[in-house]
């Protein structure tokens, strides 16, 4: 038995021999209760081909026509009585008591649990525990909790299509595990019962994984574009009362998502060099990183996923421009006065290089950000190798976060030909947004060095370890200088 919840075994296809041998005489399954969930499983079931028993305290009370004409209404007993082995308890945790009466019926019989928490800090056992100790003569599986009645009714076309399971008998879950892929689910082991907890509390979460990320990413934009509209707009107004307000919508808002991008791409791979220098300094692999890094470490896809919503808004705004009134304004403004004064604009050939690599480098980070986030998807993932995962993600993500840099630092060479517009105005957040990704990429170099991968390579397969890691406690990754072991 396990209940490390971190390895779900996704449960082997035999099933589904078995599964073909099921017919609907022999296997009524029962459903106590005949609320939501109820008439949504049993039209599952129905659909299927499983005999279908639901069990009601008063049958009478049952809408005509709420259940399909093939579901046998009948009172709780009765159902019960009928089931071949599988029993749903379709009724809220604490309605379990009130059928204490049929325990004897029960007995030998798998209880499905499928309720939910209602609190995530409990300390008491979960409702899965509960029902187990209160019918010790049956066999309690935990399992299609995190499915929505919804679900079930559009037949897993829908919603997640995975059902986790738990119990302490293997032949219950077993049994249970084919009912589901039967419907049309996978069934996920995730080991004994004392796992329903966490079960029963995943439908509390909410994103769990991308709240950090989230708020990474508000704050910084919302630094960036207080950060844009003290040094860009504020601050020009109040020195030469100029009014560049109208900025604040559009200009700002499409200044501060390159930073946010660009930092939070930064984000993406400063983790993992720290987990490297980590490594590097304490010479072994084999001590844990501190928690903060394992969680940052662990919310790198959300990052680069945010990083490149951010950075495709921009590429979005960017192309809006031209509709915008204030540069049809400026343009005919500009050939007016030209004409007016009989110029013609002379040609720069500097700035003619300037901007073509500017929309160049942009378009490539963007393209290459865009693949990161389709190989980031578990669909697209589930069919690279892990080399080729690292190469894409690791590889191409420095590549992307070069071109984004370099998109960055051109657009502010540009600007700085053109500031004469704003005295005060540099934009400023553009040169806070390199520094970070400037830094990651210094720091990604030196660890490029041969002599530092090759130390790196050596301590990662384990072959080097040093007096931080005691020979007591790891006594196979000790080498003398041939690489032998002591
Ligand atoms: N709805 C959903 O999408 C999901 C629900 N679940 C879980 O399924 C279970 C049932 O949910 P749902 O069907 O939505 O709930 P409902 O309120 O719609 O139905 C609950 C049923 O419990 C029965 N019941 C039995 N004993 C009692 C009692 N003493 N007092 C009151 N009712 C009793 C009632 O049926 P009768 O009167 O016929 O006996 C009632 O229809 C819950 O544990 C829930 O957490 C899990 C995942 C999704
Ligand atoms: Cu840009």
């Amino acid at each position: 038995m396990s209940n490390d919840m971190s390895a779900p075994l996704l449960l082997e296809e035999e099933d589904r021999v078995d599964a073909a041998n099921v017919t609907s005489s022999s296997s009524t399954v029962a459903i106590l209760g005949s609320g939501d969930f109820s008439r949504s499983l049993s039209m599952r079931l129905v659909a299927c081909g499983y005999g279908v028993a639901v069990g009601s305290r008063c049958v009478k009370r049952i809408a005509p026509g709420l259940f399909l004409d093939a579901v046998e209404l009948s009172s709780q007993e009765a159902a019960v009585a009928k089931a071949k082995s599988l029993v749903f308890m379709a009724l809220f945790p604490e309605h379990y008591p009130s059928l204490l009466g049929l325990r004897s019926a029960l007995a030998g019989k798998i209880l499905v649990d499928v309720s939910n928490a209602v609190e995530m800090n409990s300390n008491r056992p979960s409702n899965a525990e509960q029902l187990a100790e209160m019918f010790p003569d049956s066999v309690v599986v935990k399992g299609f909790n995190t499915i929505s009645a919804w679900t079930l009714q559009t037949g897993a076309q829908d919603g997640s299509r995975q059902v986790l399971l738990c119990s302490d008998s293997a032949e219950a879950k077993h049994e249970v595990a084919q009912l589901a892929r039967r419907m049309g689910f996978y069934p996920v082991d995730v080991g004994s019962l004392c796992c329903a907890q966490e079960l029963e509390r995943k439908p509390l979460h909410l994103f769990p994984s991308w709240r950090g990320p989230v708020l990474t990413t508000y704050l910084l934009f919302f630094f960036f574009y207080c950060y844009g509209f003290i040094r860009g707009i504020l601050l020009p107004y109040i020195a030469y009362g100029q009014n560049s307000f109208y900025r604040l919508v559009f200009d700002l808002v499409n200044e501060s998502l390159p930073c946010v991008a660009l930092v939070s791409l930064a984000l993406v791979y400063l983790p993992g060099l720290f987990a490297a220098w980590l490594q590097l300094w304490r010479g072994t692999k084999y001590q844990r990183f501190p928690c903060w890094l394992d969680a940052w470490l662990l919310r790198r896809k959300q990052l680069g996923l945010l990083s490149f919503l951010c950075a495709a808004l921009h590429g979005v705004y960017s192309l809006c421009l031209p509709l915008r009134t204030i540069t049809q304004h400026r343009l005919i403004n500009a050939a007016y006065s030209q004409v007016k004064a009989g110029v013609e604009m002379p040609w720069d050939e500097q700035g003619v290089w300037r901007t073509d690599l500017y929309v160049s480098s942009g378009v490539l980070g963007l393209g290459i950000l865009a693949l990161l986030a389709i190989t980031s998807l578990p669909s697209v993932g589930n069919i690279l190798t892990w080399r080729e995962f690292t190469f894409i993600q690791s590889g191409l993500g420095y590549a992307a976060l070069t071109l984004s840099l370099m998109h960055t630092l051109v657009f502010g060479w540009n600007f700085a030909f053109s500031s004469q517009t704003y005295p005060f105005y540099m934009p400023p957040s553009y040169m806070l947004a390199v520094a970070l990704p400037c830094a990651v990429l210094v720091c990604r170099c030196f660890l490029l060095l041969p002599c530092v991968s090759a130390r790196l390579a050596r301590i990662r397969r384990g072959w080097e370890s040093t007096r931080k890691c005691p020979v007591s406690q790891h006594p196979r990754v000790r080498v003398d200088r041939t690489g032998s072991q002591v």
